[in-house]
C-alpha cells in the first residue's frame, strides 16, 4: 500500500529538494512542492523532482478570478500533478472551472483555512466564528462544486470527512508528539489526522529540519 505520508520540499534549491526527496523517497507516499520551489525552478524543476518516482503534489494555493485560475491550471497540465491546490475562498465559480481545467489525473483540492490561523486570526480578516465551522463551510461549497476534496488541519477532519464521506482529505501542519510547532496553530499528531479521516498527509520540517531526513521520516511512518 502506498504511504499516506507526503513530504513538504520547501526550498527554492533544487539540488537540495532533489537530495531530500532521495533521502526519504523509500519511506514517503509523494512529493508536495509549494510555492517557494515553483517560484525559483518552474516546470523545469517539477519535471525533475517527477524523475524520482513518486506521485507529485503541487500545492500552488490558487486564488484569483475564475478566467485566471482556469489558464493557469491549464499551462500546468504538462506537469500533470497528481494533486493541486487551490483556495475555497475564490469561490464557487473559480473552484467549478479550476476543475474544468484540470486534466482527469489530477485531484483538485481546496485550502479551507491555513493550518497557521487560529479563530482570531479569522476574526483579522473579518471570518467571526470557529475555524470549524469555516472550514465547514467551505468544504460543502468544494464538494459542491465538484472538487475533489479540501485541505484542512487534523481538527476539524473529521466532522468534513463525516460530512463528505468520499471526499479527499489533505492535511498539514501534522507534527509528531512533542514536536516543535513553529508557525502552525492547529496541528494534530500524523496519527491521530490519520484516525480522524485524512487521505494523506503533509509533513514539512519535522522531516526536513532533521539531522536524519530518512529516519525521520521512517519514524512519522511507524506511527501510521
Ligand atoms: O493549511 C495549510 C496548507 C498548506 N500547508 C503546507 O504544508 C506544509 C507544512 O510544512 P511544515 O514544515 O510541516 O509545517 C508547508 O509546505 C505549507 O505550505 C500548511 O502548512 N497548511
Amino acid at each position: 500500500m502506498n504511504s499516506p505520508l507526503y513530504v513538504a520540499i520547501d526550498t527554492p534549491d533544487l539540488q537540495k529538494a532533489e537530495a531530500l526527496a532521495r533521502q526519504v523517497r523509500n519511506h514517503v507516499g509523494g512529493l508536495k512542492l509549494g510555492l517557494e520551489f515553483f517560484c525559483a525552478n518552474g516546470h523545469h524543476g517539477v519535471h525533475q523532482m517527477a524523475k524520482i518516482g513518486l506521485p507529485i503534489f503541487l500545492d500552488l494555493k490558487l486564488h484569483d478570478i475564475p478566467n485566471t485560475v482556469a489558464k493557469a491550471v491549464q499551462a500546468l497540465h504538462p506537469l500533470e500533478p497528481a494533486i493541486l491546490t487551490v483556495h475555497a475562498a475564490g469561490g464557487r465559480a473559480m473552484l467549478e472551472d479550476a476543475k474544468a481545467a484540470a486534466g482527469s489525473h489530477t485531484k483538485v483540492v481546496a485550502v479551507t483555512v491555513l493550518t497557521s490561523l487560529d479563530d482570531g486570526d479569522l476574526l483579522d480578516i473579518g471570518v467571526g466564528g470557529r475555524a470549524m465551522d469555516q472550514v465547514s463551510r467551505l468544504a460543502d461549497l468544494a464538494q459542491s462544486a465538484g472538487l475533489d476534496g479540501i485541505v484542512c488541519s487534523g481538527e476539524e477532519v473529521g466532522v468534513a470527512r463525516a460530512a463528505w464521506p468520499n471526499g479527499f482529505f489533505v492535511v498539514p501542519g501534522v507534527r509528531p508528539a512533542g514536536g516543535a510547532m513553529g508557525d502552525q496553530k492547529r496541528a494534530v499528531t500524523p496519527r491521530e489526522a490519520l484516525d480522524r479521516g485524512a487521505s494523506i498527509l503533509v509533513v514539512g520540517r519535522p522531516i526536513s529540519l532533521a539531522a536524519d531526513p530518512d529516519l525521520a521520516a521512517r519514524a512519522i511512518e511507524a506511527t501510521l
